[in-house]
């Protein structure tokens, strides 16, 4: 969503860049920077609510890690619940589970199977979309319990990885503030 990443200059130069993080070649987009300005996490969170005040959101779903951050608050502000999509190992309950890659790695998520009733409104909320290759795996367990998908809300898109276009082709209504080209 160009248009609505060329709208929030004041957010992106709160986010910094660390080269060869957390390998060689990756362009780190780091949101800890943004996170700890009172102002930027403010805008940053009305913003990425912004779009879904209407849709009759139930829960945010927080992708681990980064997500629980931004999940948590775009849920307050929404006046919904916050279930965690979690790596594998942390949950204690009965759980679903789905393998991914992402740009730099591989890992595995899991949701509680009773986080979510059949029929419910969901939002996704992670700071970051690259590959989109975490995002489809919280969509897929989603889908296995029966959660209708409102959309994803994402702070930072990196576009020449393609996971907007992955995610929009799965039906997906996408939403970013900030792009970073050339990643
Ligand atoms: O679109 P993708 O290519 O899947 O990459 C995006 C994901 O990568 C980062 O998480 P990471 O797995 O590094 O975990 P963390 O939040 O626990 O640091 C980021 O917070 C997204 O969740
Ligand atoms: N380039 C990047 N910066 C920060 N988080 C990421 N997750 C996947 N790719 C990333």
């Amino acid at each position: 969503m160009k248009g609505a990443s060329d709208q929030n200059e004041d957010l992106r130069a709160l986010i910094r860049t660390i080269p060869d993080f957390p390998k060689p070649g990756i362009m780190f987009r780091d949101v800890t920077s943004l996170l700890a300005d009172a102002a930027g996490l403010r805008a940053t969170v009305a913003r990425m609510a912004a779009p879904w005040e209407d849709k009759g959101i139930d829960k945010v779903i927080g992708l681990e890690a980064r997500g629980f951050i931004l999940g948590g608050a775009v849920a307050y502000h929404l006046g919904a619940g916050f279930v965690p999509v979690r790596k594998a190992g942390k949950l204690p309950g009965k759980v679903v589970t789905q393998d991914y890659a992402l740009e730099y790695g591989s890992a595995t998520f899991e949701l509680h199977e009773d986080s979510i009733a059949p029929g419910e409104t969901v939002l996704i909320v992670d700071d970051l979309l690259a590959t989109g290759g975490t995002a489809e795996a919280g969509i897929t367990l989603l889908e296995r319990l029966g959660a209708c998908i409102a959309g994803c809300s994402f702070v930072v898109d990196l576009p020449d990885l393609g996971g907007a276009a992955r995610l929009r082709a799965l039906g997906m209504d996408v939403h970013t503030l900030v792009a970073f080209d050339g990643d």
